[in-house]
């Protein structure tokens, strides 16, 4: 098939039919039953499921490159990395889910949710904006569209580089929003090079304007994740030998920032989008407690996906054969915010008390990639 073909073609997306996946994923999501959580792994209540190999440290020997780091932030880490993420993070370069139909203010929201600003802070582009087409390669539902996408390579890369693809247009049909709900509707912020979510690639041609080089993920997001991938005792994993080369070469420059209110989930996906399928992917959970589902690389495995229970401060690494498992998020843990979160006017600066204002029906994960490319080949696909 042509180059160009392939990257628009869509493989059908497999009829919603009983795999064990989508069962574990409803199973969880259920909100009429209470929720019963007895087969997740939770290392605080039994962690006989899986094989400690230091302290705060799991691997599952059905997920190869799976590693786990309960409480890995502490309550400042956490706190650091929240503030970021909600008020310094989804500020231009770094593009929101909002901006495809919202003109945004460049300070970013935080200010006007924090203050509380009842005018419309988040405006529709459409009214300022000619109608265009929707291009075809995008989802019809215009959501998040991340199921069987092609794996990425240098080739497709390029083209994307070449053509320099429309994203979708404006919504005529959103309405203004104030400080609070244009917040609340944030659903990701990303981090580091430009990811086209029409195309599900990288588009390394779109720059900085600022700095006219590479949109750089935040230092501090990079410096959290390398010192998680140096803390992990490598030498006892099934990766080891993968994983000497990993200290190395590991550099993130990729990522997205994930905003769950309690009632949102994220569908069973594969990340493939990086070039690498092996590199070291992290991910950060803060807020609200989550169901996590890991499976195996068939949507239509017959293996039961293995449910963890990710806290805030939790750290996952995906990496080796597991970097290419599905994976997803069936549930929010209702009543989870840990109280180091909340708001306490005894304990905490003023200015927390906004971020547990939005925490107390929030989850967010930091997810962080690297797009495994060469400085010269980003290099190249930027002078196409
Ligand atoms: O929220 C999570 O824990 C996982 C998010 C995820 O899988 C993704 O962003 O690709
Ligand atoms: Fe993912």
């Amino acid at each position: 098939m042509p180059l160009s073909k392939q990257r628009f073609a869509r493989p059908p997306t497999p009829p919603d039919t009983d795999t064990t996946l989508r069962r574990s994923e409803r199973f969880y999501k259920r909100k009429d039953i209470p929720l019963d959580l007895s087969d997740a792994f939770d290392w605080q209540r039994d962690d006989s499921g899986a094989t400690k190999i230091g302290e705060k440290c799991y691997t599952f020997p059905r997920h190869p490159g799976l590693i786990y780091l309960p409480g890995y932030l502490n309550h400042d880490e956490q706190r650091d990395l929240i503030k970021l993420s909600l008020r310094d993070i989804p500020t231009p370069p770094n593009r929101t889910s909002l901006d495809a139909h919202y003109n945004l203010p460049n300070d970013g929201l935080w200010a006007h949710y924090a203050s509380g600003t009842k005018t419309a802070v988040a405006t529709p582009r459409a009214d300022s904006e000619a109608p265009r087409a929707t291009p075809s390669y995008y989802a019809p539902s215009g959501e998040r569209p991340m199921i069987n996408n092609a794996p990425s390579t240098f080739e497709t890369l390029k083209e994307i580089a070449r053509s320099r693809n429309p994203e979708i247009p404006p919504s005529p049909t959103v309405k203004p929003l104030d400080g609070e709900k244009a917040l609340y509707k944030l659903r990701w912020t990303n981090i580091g090079h430009y990811y086209h979510w029409g195309l599900k690639h990288y588009d390394f041609s779109v720059r900085d304007p600022l700095t006219n080089g590479a949109i750089a993920i935040p230092k501090q997001v990079a410096q959290v994740c390398k010192e998680a991938v140096e803390a992990v005792p490598w030498q006892h994993t099934s990766v080891a030998d993968a994983a000497a080369e990993w200290k190395r070469s590991y550099r993130p420059d990729a990522g997205i920032i994930n905003y769950y209110n309690l009632n949102d989930t994220l569908m069973a996906h594969v990340d493939r989008s990086e070039v690498t399928a092996t590199l070291p992917l992290v991910s950060i959970s803060l807020g609200h407690a989550a169901v996590f589902l890991i499976g195996d690389d068939m949507r239509e495995s017959s293996t039961p996906p293995t449910p963890i229970i990710l806290r805030s401060g939790d750290v996952v690494i995906m990496s080796g054969p597991t970097r290419r498992s599905y994976h997803g998020v069936p549930r929010i843990l209702e009543r989870s915010l840990p109280p180091h979160l909340a708001y306490d006017d005894e304990r905490d600066d003023d200015d927390w008390e906004p971020f547990a204002r939005y925490l107390a029906s929030a989850r967010i994960n930091v997810n962080v990639r690297q797009s495994g490319l060469t400085d010269e080949q980003i290099a190249e696909l930027v002078s196409l």
